[in-house]
């Protein structure tokens, strides 16, 4: 087995999730198409509800920012004019969160939307909590999404739990970076396989600190963890994400996992890559 040494001053590990404690196919065959099947029923059932209306305005002012781009699709102020009129505009939210699921955009205003949809979700049941890590399912018209045991379609890698228990136990202060809302993070490791584990973690970090291929977002987590930035390794798949913590001095190591992204010869030589949580060695913990 490959082993890469943690260096000594890193007190802190920082987590993605998409491609690094989960399955790419968790999230895009299992938790994407929940949001683009329901959200138009979501939105009719919550539109008159603060938050909903707190969404739309962040994914409107998310549109007006968009407009230059290719594609992008304007969400129009609601009037008094009636139910064709909200119609309209229900239809331009749904189109604009399916344009902007289509290019796998990072937005805070649509990534607070999928937090608030897949709580709502459970709230209502129709996610079952017990299993979650590998069935969605809705009964609200939408086929069920099952994911046969063994698949890769399930919440976390099965070296994650055991290696997080471990880390901790070493006195590693374990963080949670992803592009996912704060609170749909805490909805995934709440439900996992071993039921909620959020105890496992000191604390979770999304886009509103600051975007994950920016320098100055891993600068902001580490002031607000109170460590310095090269106390902190972070685990990723995405090599722009590695790039950006680096530059701001921070530990990287890029996680090969089946179904991510493939690197390049340049990027496999130039970053330390491990393919499972279990190949990280602390010292501390010898
Ligand atoms: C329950 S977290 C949902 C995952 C998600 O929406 C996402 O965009 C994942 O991005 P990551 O930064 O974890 O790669
Ligand atoms: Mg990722």
């Amino acid at each position: 087995m490959v082993v890469l040494s943690v260096p000594a001053e890193v007190t802190v590990i920082l987590l993605d999730i998409e491609g690094t404690t989960t399955p790419i196919a968790f999230v895009k065959d299992i938790l994407f198409p929940y949001i683009k099947e329901n959200v138009k029923e979501y939105l009719q059932t919550h539109w008159e509800e603060e938050e909903c209306q707190e969404d739309v305005s962040l994914l409107r002012k998310q549109a007006e920012e968009d407009s230059h781009l290719d594609g992008a699709v304007p969400i129009p102020a609601a009037s008094e004019n009636g139910a064709d009129d909200l119609q309209r505009v229900i239809q331009a939210v749904v189109d604009n969160v399916c344009w902007q699921m289509s290019l796998d955009r990072k937005t805070t205003a649509l990534k607070q939307l999928q937090g608030h949809m897949w709580r709502a979700a459970f709230t209502a049941g129709h996610v079952k909590a017990d299993n979650f890590h590998r069935r969605f399912e809705s009964c609200c018209g939408v086929p069920e999404i099952t994911a046969a045991e063994g698949d890769s379609q399930v919440g976390f890698f099965e070296d994650v739990v055991p290696a997080v228990r471990k880390w901790r136990e070493a006195g590693m202060k374990v963080y949670i970076y992803s592009s996912g809302s704060v609170e749909a993070q805490k909805l995934l490791f709440g439900h996992s396989t071993e039921g909620d584990i959020l105890e496992l973690f000191d604390g979770h970090f999304d886009t509103k600190i600051g975007h994950k291929v920016e320098s100055e977002s891993y600068r902001k987590i580490a002031n607000s963890i109170g460590c310095s930035t090269s106390n902190i390794l972070f685990l990723t798949d995405v090599t722009l994400e590695a790039s950006a913590a680096e530059e701001a001095d921070v530990h990287v190591a890029v996680v090969v996992r089946p179904g991510n992204a493939g690197l390049t010869d340049d990027e496999k030589t130039y970053y330390s890559l491990i393919t499972s949580f279990s190949e990280l060695y602390l010292p501390s913990s010898a």
